[in-house]
């Protein structure tokens, strides 16, 4: 059947200019003999301008980066050479305007009788493909740095805690913090003195303001005392207030903490501070309900509530005479443990995240999350200094860290202890451990706890040691 469209496709010349690809014919010599439509369009050069002429000179000078192509090193001349098909890739064809478009080309030798005569190229713009490409290849990189990035945030981010602990500031999920949360919902709703015992840090306060929050004084003024900030004559006057006159320096009539707490809650933290003697009159006092101020006479009938605390282990000082036994079950009716962070590590991812969400608004940081492996260190980490020494870090690195995920910068402990100085004599040396070892006990030398068993050495040894290099323990008198 002698069909048009037959007809139509035995005319090669009629099928080169209806194809979508560039179509270019070469002479030995290099000089074009054919130019179809679509290399026209591709390159703007037209067949008028390219017959008999080196199209290499045209379309194919340089290379992407502007350096000279020579026509000897082109692909489509070795083919005019050698007679090999080639297929190329990034190479790029420049157009009669001055741009150039990425192409992918092939290359084919024409025959005649065995004979080289000269080669097609036929070429495609690839641009769009190019572009894809570079996109895909940038959405990759985007879908792994973000996959980095919730992967380092993981379950850590900061809007996921329960309602209720934020709004009490208390964060935790451990089983003994979870205890320590029933007890305080139980014993919140009594009237009953409640003693809280905990190291350093641990969140005595924050249980004390809890406990008066969720009960019945709520609406009343809730007073702390800190009895480790006063000396004795001070607190006295401090706690029962003074009559005008009562002392030098009492120049008017002041009330004190037991009158100011009158309704609501006392809190009298460091309890474990208190000289034998202070304890004797807040004894006195807690059996009548009643005292008198300093240099006066009427006796002041007060309705209180009393929650205590201490990171002492009072039992233990009740059995070496420095706490009053009978204070100690007047206190102890209630007794909640505290325990340190290192003993319920479970809650640290709560607890950081939440101190990170609270400094980020102190701070106007923007920190997003915490690293795995800042959190890996924060749970292999001891803290002697519990949940307020992990506030102190993160408020650090929150500072160090400009945005993102909160890296860890320094070593744990590093951060603790004191910087390495090489300026210092042994005996400076000497001093200052004993300093830091006595800070850490709170000034306590004797004990189990106390510096002197730290530092594996008999009690007299170390006060003697401590005269000879002028350290002074803030509490040798308690010690
Ligand atoms: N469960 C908790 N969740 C979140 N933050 C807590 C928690 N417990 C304590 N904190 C925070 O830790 C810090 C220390 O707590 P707090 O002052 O109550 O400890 P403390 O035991 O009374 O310390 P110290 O004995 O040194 O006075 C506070 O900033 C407090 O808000």
């Amino acid at each position: 059947m002698n069909s048009p469209l037959k007809q139509f496709l035995s005319d090669p010349e009629i099928l080169l200019n209806s194809v979508g690809e560039g179509i270019y014919g070469f002479d030995l010599e290099g000089n074009a003999v054919f130019v179809n439509p679509a290399a026209e369009k591709m390159t703007g050069w037209m067949a008028s301008e390219l017959i008999g002429k080196r199209i290499h000179e045209y379309h194919h000078h340089s290379h992407a980066d502007g350096s000279v192509y020579p026509a000897e090193l082109c692909k489509i001349y070795q083919t005019l050479k050698d007679g090999k098909v080639r297929n190329v890739k990034n190479e790029v064809f420049w157009r009669k305007d001055g741009s150039r478009f990425p192409v992918e080309y092939t290359t084919t030798p024409i025959m005649k009788d065995n004979t080289l005569i000269g080669a097609v190229a036929i070429f495609r713009d690839i641009s769009i493909q190019t572009q894809t490409e570079h996109a895909l290849r940038d959405a990759l990189t985007k879908v792994q740095q973000l996959s980095e990035q919730l992967q380092e945030e993981n379950e850590y981010l900061t809007n996921e805690l329960n309602a209720d602990w934020r709004s009490s500031g208390m964060v935790g999920q451990s089983e003994r913090f979870l205890k320590v949360l029933q007890q305080v919902e139980l014993v919140s709703k009594t009237e009953s003195t409640v003693l809280i015992q905990g190291e350093n840090g641990t969140g005595k306060e924050l249980i004390a303001r809890s406990l008066h929050r969720l009960g019945n004084r709520k609406n009343q003024s809730f007073i702390r005392v800190n009895c480790a900030a006063f000396s004795d004559s001070l607190l006295e006057s401090e706690l029962f207030g003074h009559e005008k006159g009562a002392f030098t320096g009492a120049v008017e009539r002041r009330k004190g903490r037991f009158e100011l707490a009158h309704g609501g809650t006392l809190f009298l933290d460091e309890i474990g501070e208190l000289s034998l003697a202070a304890q004797s009159k807040l004894l006195r006092v807690l059996q009548e309900s009643e005292f008198e101020r300093v240099g006066g006479q009427q006796t002041i009938k007060v309705d209180i509530r009393l929650i205590a605390a201490t990171n002492r282990d009072l039992l233990d000082m009740v059995g070496s005479g420095k706490f009053r036994m009978d204070l100690f079950y007047r206190l102890n009716v209630f007794p909640i443990m505290l325990p340190p962070l290192r003993e319920r590590i479970e809650d640290i991812p709560l607890l950081a995240t939440e101190i990170l969400a609270l400094t980020n608004h102190k701070l106007g940081t923007k920190l997003r999350g915490i690293s795995k492996s800042a959190l890996k260190k924060f749970m292999q980490y001891s803290w002697p200094g519990n949940i307020r020494e992990l506030q102190n870090v993160i408020e650090r690195e929150a500072i160090l860290n400009h945005g993102g995920i909160l890296k860890l910068s320094t070593p744990l402990l590093e951060a603790f202890s004191e910087h390495v100085v090489t300026n210092q004599t042994l005996d400076e040396a000497i001093a200052q451990h004993i300093i830091n070892v006595l800070k850490y006990c709170d000034g306590r030398i004797s004990g189990p706890k106390g510096a002197a068993t730290i530092l594996d050495m008999p009690e007299s040894t170390l006060r003697s040691k401590m005269k000879k290099l002028g350290v002074k323990s803030r509490n040798m008198a308690n010690s």
